[in-house]
């Protein structure tokens, strides 16, 4: 018996409606990874790491168990490697069960098991692996031999989408001392020649200052500078770094995009670790959830300048919508908010797979992708966000249901500025509009004026957007009378010269906005 409001249901209906329920979503919304590796009793290493930061990443965790350690924060007392056979089959049930969307490796113990791994890899062709070459524990456990290494090298290395090793592990398969990032750059293109197209090597060992990663992704190189942090509870980043890029590459996301997100989620995390145990304590894992941290981490100028737009605000054109959001990308808008409003009806799938384009491109000039209204979309497209009115999905819901959305909110006047302080919290920034009269959105309310904005960012403690009329003759104005940021439709379909449009909306000279 299923009770719901003051209806009660019996079994037959109740099954009836449950079989009616359509899963076939769940594993986009929900991808499974799987991490191949050993275990670590103390919970701030190895599987354990990994499956904290896929279920925080919201990706369901599987696992193949290559060994056992006894091990606390304090160090390695034991370690043990499972059978072949157990391997296989841990392979085999997984492989059976799940869609495996990407694969990671942490402790493969020895040579042995790093060829039943490497054959397994092979045999159910995982598509996305990324090979973390742990060698050496923190406390200084070997936890790999020198066989091992040999074999890692010419088994399981080419078949990687991506290694990322620390500095002993990259001196160790580059051949070679790293003192500098010269050094790391020298390693990484040495660990390519290996048989591996990305490389990105780990610079936390060298710096006492900022922790410099080297990234090699093919021919494209670049560095990414993470904070430093002093203490001893960083047990485990290197597996929380490698599982954090594993869980985005199942979510669909591009290797470039998953490293930069992965990086960010390490320094994110890094600096709130877990006062747990007497040695080097673990990391924390969950805080990702937190939208306030997530929000702290943003650039400076995220809301900048927002370009909203929809099939309907381009004449039905699918090229052209990809055509102007690349190219409003490329002039060095800040964000793109995806909304499907005013135009011919489309379906789910229809804006999911117009969606999937559009994110692609955002995110190839690390530009962030909102989409309007839609939560379903927005966590189907694993979007960067999600722009709510005052009558579309509750903010707090949102919140608790998708986390990982940064929430936009709009706000026409200074009593709805006032609700919205309930959830702000939840929120990143507020919309606040129209300030100038539109007519791009029918149902737009009378215009509010400069003041009206100036009034809202007065009472607000939130980043304020403004939209409506704006663009580049009144840019200047907006930006004012206090808006943090500026968002349009029309100033960016109709412009002449996107470049020209952006450093109006920004107020930054054309060379800052190219940088
Ligand atoms: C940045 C920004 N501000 C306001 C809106 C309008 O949102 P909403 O009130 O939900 O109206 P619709 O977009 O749904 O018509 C926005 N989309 N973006
Ligand atoms: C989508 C939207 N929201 C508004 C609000 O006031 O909340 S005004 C608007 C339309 C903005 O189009 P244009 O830049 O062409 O005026
Ligand atoms: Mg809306």
């Amino acid at each position: 018996m299923v009770r719901r409001g003051e209806k009660t249901l019996d079994e037959s209906e109740s099954i009836e409606l449950l079989t009616a329920v359509d899963f076939s979503d769940a594993d986009r919304q929900y991808p499974t990874a799987l991490t191949i590796a050993g275990s670590d009793s103390g919970g701030g290493a190895g599987l354990q790491a990994d499956m904290k930061t896929m279920e925080a990443h919201q990706v369901f965790s599987t696992t193949v168990v290559v060994g056992l350690t006894a091990q606390n924060t304090l160090g390695v007392d034991a370690a043990q490697p499972a059978s072949v056979d157990m391997i296989d089959g841990q392979f085999a049930a997984v492989m059976a069960d799940f869609d495996v969307r990407a694969a990671k490796t942490g402790a493969l113990f020895d040579a042995e098991r790093v060829k039943a791994v490497a054959r397994n890899i092979r045999e159910y062709q995982i598509q996305h692996l990324i090979l973390d070459p742990v060698m050496v524990a923190k406390g200084g456990a070997a936890l790999l031999d020198e066989a091992g290494v040999q074999a890692l090298k010419s088994e399981l290395l080419p078949l990687a989408e991506l290694i990322t090793p620390n500095i002993p592990e990259a001196e160790l398969l580059a051949g070679m001392a790293i003192r500098n990032l010269e050094d790391m750059k020298q390693a990484a293109v040495k660990i390519q020649a290996l048989g591996v197209q990305n490389v990105m090597v780990k610079g936390g060992h060298l710096s006492d200052t900022a922790v410099l990663d080297y990234i090699a992704l093919g021919d494209e190189h670049f560095v990414l500078e993470g904070i430093k942090v002093p203490g001893k509870r960083k047990h485990g980043t290197g597996d929380t770094l490698s599982a954090a890029i594993t869980s985005q590459l199942a979510k669909g996301m591009s290797l470039k995009k998953a490293i930069l997100m992965g990086h960010r989620y390490m320094n994110q995390i890094i600096g709130h670790p877990l006062y747990i145990g007497h040695g080097h304590g673990p990391l924390n894992h969950g805080l990702w959830t937190d939208p306030n941290v997530f929000r702290k981490q943003l650039p400076k100028d995220a809301w900048a300048c927002q370009f909203v737009v929809g099939l309907a605000n381009v004449g039905e054109s699918e090229q052209a919508l990809v055509d102007i959001v690349r190219d409003a990308c490329a002039a060095g808008i800040t964000l793109v908010q995806y909304r499907e409003k005013g135009g011919a009806e489309k379906t789910f799938d229809e804006r999911l797979r117009i969606g999937k384009q559009l994110r692609d491109i955002c995110w190839a000039y690390d530009v962030l992708f909102f989409i309007d209204d839609d939560v379903d979309l927005a966590i189907a497209l694993n979007a960067d966000g999600v722009h709510v009115g005052q009558s579309d999905s509750d903010v707090a819901e949102i919140a608790q249901r998708a986390p990982q959305l940064l929430i936009g909110l709009s706000v026409l006047n200074l009593a709805e500025e006032q609700e919205s302080q309930k959830v702000q919290q939840y929120l990143s920034y507020i919309g606040v509009g129209p300030v100038f009269a539109t007519t791009t959105k029918k149902d737009a309310k009378a215009p509010i004026g400069l003041k009206g904005l100036a009034a809202v960012k007065q009472a607000s403690d939130l980043p304020v957007v403004a939209i409506g009329g704006v663009g580049e003759s009144n840019a200047k104005a907006i930006r004012a009378a206090g808006a943090d940021g500026l968002a349009a439709i029309s100033a960016f379909t109709k412009s002449r010269n996107l470049v020209e449009t952006v450093a109006e909306f920004t107020g930054k000279d054309i060379k800052e906005n190219e940088e």
